[in-house]
C-alpha cells in the first residue's frame, strides 16, 4: 500500500465539504477518483500534498509510505512534494511562469530539489524531455511558444522527473482536444509501465476510466459511495449514483479485445 486515506474530512467554516473519506492505493496501480464536479475530488488531492486553501482544515489520516501527511511540519510536505509524490494538474499552464524557459523550468525544478550538478539536470531535462516525446530545442522556448499538447507533455515530465512513487492526476485531458488527451493518457501509461509509480487519477471522463483504471472510487457530494476493481464498479455497480453517471457517459468506439459492459484490457 502506498497510499492509505483513513476518515478524512475537509470543513470551512460553514460547512464540511469531505465527509470521513477512506480510500488506499496501491504501489504501481492506476486508482481512478470519478465523480462529477464539485463532488470534492480536487479537495481531495489538495489534501494530500498539504496544499489546502487557508480557509480550508483537514482531519483524519493520510498515510503516505507510513508517513501520516496531515501531522507532517509543512518543510517536509514540501519536500515529499515533488520527490516522492507528484502532480500534474488541468490547468497545467498556470503551472509556468511566462517569462520563464521551458529549460528554466526544469532546471528551477531540480534546483529546488536539491539537485547542485549543472550537468546532471542538464542530462536529466534531456532525457526527461525526450522521454515525453519533445526535443531539445523547445528548451528554449517560453510556455506560450507551445501547443497546449507539448505543455501538458513537458508538465507531465517535469512532474515525473525525480521518479516519484505517486503521481496524482488531476483532470489532465480537460483542457485539450479529445485527440491530444488521448495521447497524454497514453503517455501516462506508457511512463507509469517504465517507472512503476502508482496514479491516483481524477477525472468525471468514464472513457478514460474504462480504459486506464485498475480500480475505481466514486465521489458524491464529498462522500465515496462505492469503491472497487473496474470490472466490480462497470460490470455491477452497486450505487445508484453510479450507475447513472455510467449511463450519462459517452460511448468510445469498441475495439476488437473488449470484454463485457464495453471494457478494454490494457495490456500490463
Ligand atoms: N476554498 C474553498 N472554500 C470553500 N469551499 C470550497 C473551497 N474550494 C472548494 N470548495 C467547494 O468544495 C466543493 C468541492 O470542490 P472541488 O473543487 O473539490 O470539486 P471537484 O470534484 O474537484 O470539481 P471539478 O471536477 O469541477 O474540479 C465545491 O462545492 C466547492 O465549491
Amino acid at each position: 500500500m502506498i497510499l492509505s486515506i483513513k476518515q478524512l474530512s475537509v470543513r470551512s467554516r460553514e460547512r464540511t465539504l469531505i465527509h470521513d473519506v477512506s480510500l488506499s492505493v496501491q504501489k504501481g496501480e492506476w486508482f481512478a477518483l470519478v465523480g462529477q464536479s464539485g463532488s470534492g475530488k480536487s479537495l481531495l488531492s489538495q489534501a494530500i500534498g498539504q496544499m489546502l486553501p487557508p480557509n480550508l482544515q483537514a482531519d483524519g489520516q493520510i498515510l503516505f509510505q507510513r508517513q501520516d501527511l496531515l501531522k507532517l511540519p509543512s518543510s517536509q510536505a514540501r519536500s515529499i512534494r515533488g520527490r516522492r509524490l507528484s502532480y500534474t494538474f488541468q490547468d497545467y499552464q498556470g503551472s509556468f511562469t511566462p517569462f520563464r524557459t521551458l529549460g528554466q523550468h526544469f532546471d528551477e525544478y531540480q534546483k529546488a530539489h536539491g539537485e547542485a550538478s549543472t550537468g546532471v539536470r542538464k542530462k536529466q531535462t534531456i532525457e526527461a524531455l525526450q522521454s515525453v516525446g519533445l526535443e531539445e530545442h523547445l528548451l528554449s522556448r517560453y510556455p506560450f511558444q507551445l501547443s497546449g499538447g507539448q505543455l501538458q507533455r513537458a508538465s507531465i515530465a517535469i512532474a515525473l522527473l525525480l521518479s516519484p512513487d505517486l503521481l496524482i492526476a488531476d483532470e489532465v485531458t480537460t483542457a485539450l482536444d479529445s485527440v491530444s488527451g488521448h495521447r497524454i493518457l497514453q503517455l501516462l501509461a506508457d511512463k507509469q509501465r517504465q517507472t512503476g509509480c502508482a496514479i491516483l487519477f481524477i477525472t468525471h471522463d468514464w472513457r478514460h476510466v474504462r480504459r486506464y483504471a485498475q480500480r475505481i472510487a466514486v465521489m458524491k457530494e464529498g462522500e465515496i459511495v462505492e469503491s472497487g476493481s473496474r470490472h466490480h464498479i462497470l460490470d455491477q455497480p452497486q450505487h445508484d449514483y453510479t450507475r447513472q453517471l455510467i449511463q450519462a457517459a459517452p460511448v468510445l468506439p469498441v475495439p476488437k479485445n473488449t470484454l463485457s459492459a464495453g471494457l478494454m484490457e490494457v495490456e500490463q
